[in-house]
């Protein structure tokens, strides 16, 4: 199944490619950086990486921002919010916030491969107040939660 969706580059970001799937079988789309000047991201540390684009989703869909197992697996870098939520209603430019769970350094130069994009659609529920929930859906489990089958 496919969407077409409206992409905009940033102007920082005009002689870059567009993220693409790297295999036609591929989830996400890769996400590069569009940083002017190469930022290191210390041990333990944070930064907000820029992607470059903005996109327009239909109403009914998001878009997940989500590491590069390559990335988390060579260097101990990943996404601090994964999966990063992007709502169909945000205009502004995707940003990937990067965390640096490894031991060394980690330098994002312009054009790396930071993050994967993957779009998926999204249910809106509607509550259905019950003085209950055990006695609208009675289940074996009831409340036990948290490590109860174990
Ligand atoms: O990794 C991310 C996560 C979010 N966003 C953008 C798109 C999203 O639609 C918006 C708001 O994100 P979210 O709902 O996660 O943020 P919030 O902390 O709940 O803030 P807000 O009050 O803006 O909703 O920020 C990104 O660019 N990258």
């Amino acid at each position: 199944m496919s969407l077409t969706i409206p992409v905009a580059q940033m102007p920082h970001a005009s002689d870059m490619t567009l993220p693409a799937y790297a295999t036609p079988g591929s989830a996400g789309m890769d996400l590069h950086a569009a940083l002017t000047a190469d930022t290191t991201i210390h041990p333990g540390t944070h930064a907000h990486i820029p992607t470059g684009i903005a996109i327009a989703l239909p109403a009914g869909y998001e878009a997940q921002v989500r590491p590069r197992s390559g990335l988390a697996a060579k260097h101990g870098v990943t996404v601090l919010n994964a999966p990063g939520t992007i709502d169909s209603d945000y205009r502004g430019e995707i940003g990937v916030l990067l965390v640096n769970l490894g031991p060394q350094p980690h330098t994002v130069a312009r054009g790396d491969r930071i993050a994967q994009l993957v779009f998926a659609p999204v249910l809106n529920a509607v509550w259905w107040p019950v003085a209950e929930v055990s006695g609208a859906a009675a289940t074996d489990r009831g409340d036990g939660g948290f490590g109860s089958t174990d």
